[in-house]
C-alpha cells in the first residue's frame, strides 16, 4: 500500500480520498526542515501547499518518493529540477483555486480604492472620520494586468463586468485570446504608462522576479494602485513603501511577500497599504477543490500510473494508463535490449510507432524507451529524468509516428546510433499485452523477454546449435526457450536463448569463442 505524507493544512477531504483509493496517509503539519528530512524516506508521496519547502536536501533523502502533489498553483516551493533528477513527479492543481484568487485580487482592488481596512479600524475606534477616506471609483479606470493566464483572465472578466478597461501584458497571450477576453494586449511599458490599477498574476520565475522593480514603479502614473496576489519577489517591496510614503503610489495591496510567513516586512506601516496573509486561495470552495484534486491525482499516479497536471512528466489520462501499461513494459524492454547491446556512446535514438500504438499518447512510451536504453549505464534513471539525462549526454531523441500498415497490428521500433554502428530492434504486443521481440537488426525473430537471456550472433552454418547446446548442458545451464532468425541462408544469424539462471561472464566468453560466433552477450530483463 503506497504511503503519503500531508505536510501542510489540507481540507480533510484529501485524507478521505487517499483512503478511499487505497493509499495510506499520515498528516504531519508544521514540520521543520530537519524533521521533514528525518521522516520523508518512508513515503511514496508528499502532499503540500505553500508552507513546505521541497528542497534538494529533502529530495536527497526521499528514497521512496515518487510524487509531490501541490494543492494549489505555484510550485516555487518545490525544487523541480532536483525532483526531476531524482525521478519524482511534481504535480499541481492549476484551476482549483483560480476563481477564489481572482476574487481576492478584485476584493483587494476595492479595499485599496476605498481604504476599507483603515476606515473599518477608524470607525470601530469611534472616530467617524468621514472626510479622511476619500476613495476612487473603479468604473472607467484602466486595470493593467501583468500575466493573463488562468487567474489574470478571470480578473479581466470580473473587471470588465465592473466597467473597467483592461490592458494586459503577457508575452504568451495571443491576439485572438486577448480579443475574446476583451482586453488590450500591450507592452509592459504601455501598461505602466496607462494603468490606474496594476494587478500582477505571473508565476515567480527568473524572468518575472522583480518585474515591478523601482525604476518601473517610478514610471507608473501618479496615483496608481498596485495589487500583488501572485508571489512575493515580483514587486520591489521597499520601492513600493517609499512611493506610498511620497504619495506617488496612492495605495497598494499585498497578499504575498518576499518572505513568508511575513512576521516583519518593509511594507508594514506604510500609508494606504492593505495586507492579507497569503489568503488568495483561502476559501472553503477552493480548498475543497485543490485537496480533492491533489489527492485524486496523487492516488491515481501511485495506484495506476495515470499522470495529470505534472510539471515534469507527460500527462497520462486515467483512461490511457491501463492501455499504456503493457506498451510501457514493451518500450522499456526494447530500450533496455538496445542499451545492453550498446558498448560505446549513444549519439541518437529514433523511436518509431506503427499501427495501433501510433494512435496513443506516445510521449510516455518514448520516455520509457530512453529509460531502458540508459539504465545499463546509469543507475538512477527513470521515466521522469530520462529525457534530461539523454539531453545532458548529447543523445538526439526522435519520435516518429507512421501512418502505414506494419507486419504486426502494433509495432515499436527502436533504432540506436552509436559512434560505431546503427542497430534497430522492434517489438509488438501479443494478445494486446505480452511484449515480444519481432525484429533485431531487421532480422525476423520472435521471442519474449525473459529475466535471463543470451544474445548470440553467428555465421549461419550447420553445427552451431549443437555446439552451443552441448556447452550450456555441460555447464548445467537449462534452456527455457530458444529462438532463431537469419538474414539469408548462410548469412548472419541471431539466437536468443532464455535460460533459467544468471549467466556468468566466463561462460559468456566461452560461448563467444565458439566456432562461428561473432558476438555473445548476457541480457537481463
Ligand atoms: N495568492 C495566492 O494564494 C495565489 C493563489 C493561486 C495562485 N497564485 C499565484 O498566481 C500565479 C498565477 O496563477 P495562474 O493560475 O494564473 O497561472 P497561469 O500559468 O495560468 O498564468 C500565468 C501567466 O503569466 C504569464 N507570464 C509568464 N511569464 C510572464 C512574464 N515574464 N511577463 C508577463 N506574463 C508572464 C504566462 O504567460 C501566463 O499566462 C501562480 O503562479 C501563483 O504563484 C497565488
Ligand atoms: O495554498 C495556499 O494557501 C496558497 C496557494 C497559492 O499560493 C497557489 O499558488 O496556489
Amino acid at each position: 500500500m503506497p504511503k503519503v505524507l500531508i505536510s501542510d493544512e489540507l481540507s480533510p477531504r484529501a485524507v478521505e480520498i487517499f483512503k478511499e483509493r487505497g493509499v495510506d496517509v499520515d498528516v504531519k503539519v508544521g514540520l521543520k526542515p530537519d524533521q521533514l528530512r528525518a521522516i520523508i524516506g518512508a513515503y511514496d508521496g508528499l502532499a503540500i501547499r505553500s508552507a513546505t519547502k521541497v528542497t534538494a536536501e529533502v529530495l536527497a533523502v526521499a528514497e521512496k518518493l515518487k510524487v509531490v502533489g501541490r494543492a494549489g498553483i505555484g510550485v516555487d516551493n518545490v525544487d523541480i529540477k532536483a525532483a526531476t533528477a531524482r525521478g519524482v513527479v511534481v504535480m499541481n492543481t492549476p484551476f482549483g483555486n483560480a476563481i477564489t484568487t481572482a476574487e481576492h485580487a478584485i476584493a483587494l482592488m476595492f479595499a485599496v480604492a476605498r481604504q476599507v481596512p483603515a476606515a473599518d479600524a477608524s470607525t470601530q475606534a469611534g472616530k467617524w472620520e468621514k472626510n479622511r477616506f476619500m476613495g476612487s471609483e473603479l468604473s472607467f479606470k484602466t486595470l493593467g494586468l501583468i500575466g493573463c493566464g488562468n487567474i489574470g483572465s478571470i480578473v479581466a472578466e470580473r473587471a470588465i463586468g465592473l466597467k473597467m478597461r483592461v490592458a494586459a501584458y503577457d508575452p504568451f497571450l495571443s491576439e485572438e485570446r486577448a480579443q475574446a477576453l476583451g482586453v488590450d494586449k500591450v507592452t509592459l511599458d504601455e501598461l505602466i504608462a496607462r494603468a490606474d490599477f496594476i494587478s500582477i498574476h505571473t508565476p515567480l520565475t527568473e524572468q518575472t522576479r522583480n518585474i515591478l522593480g523601482r525604476e518601473r514603479l517610478m514610471k507608473t502614473r501618479k496615483g496608481v494602485r498596485i495589487v500583488n496576489c501572485a508571489r512575493g519577489g515580483l514587486v520591489d517591496e521597499l520601492a513600493v513603501r517609499d512611493l506610498l510614503i511620497s504619495g506617488h503610489i496612492a495605495g497598494a495591496a499585498f497578499d504575498v511577500f518576499s518572505e513568508e510567513p511575513a512576521k516583519q516586512n518593509v511594507l508594514f506601516g506604510a500609508p494606504n497599504l492593505v495586507c492579507t496573509p497569503h489568503l488568495g486561495a483561502s476559501t472553503v470552495e477552493a480548498q475543497e477543490n485543490v485537496a480533492l484534486q491533489v489527492a485524486e491525482q496523487m492516488s491515481d499516479y501511485l495506484m495506476t500510473g495515470a499522470v495529470a497536471n505534472s510539471l515534469n512528466m507527460p500527462n497520462v489520462s486515467a483512461e490511457d494508463a491501463p492501455r499504456l501499461a503493457p506498451y510501457l513494459k514493451l518500450a522499456e524492454n526494447l530500450g533496455s535490449f538496445a542499451g545492453q547491446l550498446t558498448e560505446t556512446g549513444i549519439k541518437a535514438v529514433s523511436i518509431e510507432y506503427e499501427g495501433t500504438v501510433a494512435a496513443l499518447n506516445v510521449k510516455p512510451l518514448t520516455q520509457a524507451v530512453i529509460t531502458g536504453l540508459l539504465r545499463p549505464q546509469l543507475e538512477n534513471v527513470n521515466m521522469v529524468n530520462a529525457p534530461i539525462l539523454a539531453r545532458e549526454r548529447g543523445v538526439d531523441v526522435a519520435e516518429v509516428k507512421h501512418d502505414r500498415d506494419s507486419d504486426y497490428q502494433t509495432q515499436i521500433t527502436v533504432t540506436v546510433t552509436t559512434e560505431r554502428r546503427t542497430r534497430s530492434v522492434s517489438g509488438t504486443l501479443f494478445g494486446g499485452k505480452r511484449p515480444r521481440l519481432v525484429y533485431i537488426k531487421g532480422i525476423e525473430i520472435e521471442a519474449e523477454f525473459a529475466p535471463n537471456m543470451l544474445y548470440i550472433t553467428n555465421d549461419d552454418k550447420p553445427g552451431f546449435i549443437g555446439r552451443l547446446g552441448a556447452l550450456l548442458g555441460d555447464t548445467g545451464v537449462n534452456i527455457a526457450t530458444f529462438h532463431l532468425g537469419r538474414d539469408k541462408p548462410g548469412g548472419e544469424a541471431i539466437a536468443l536463448v532464455a535460460v533459467d539462471q544468471k549467466l556468468d561472464g566466463a561462460l559468456v566468453d566461452r560461448i563467444g569463442a565458439l566456432d562461428g560466433v561473432t558476438q555473445a552477450k548476457a541480457l537481463a530483463f
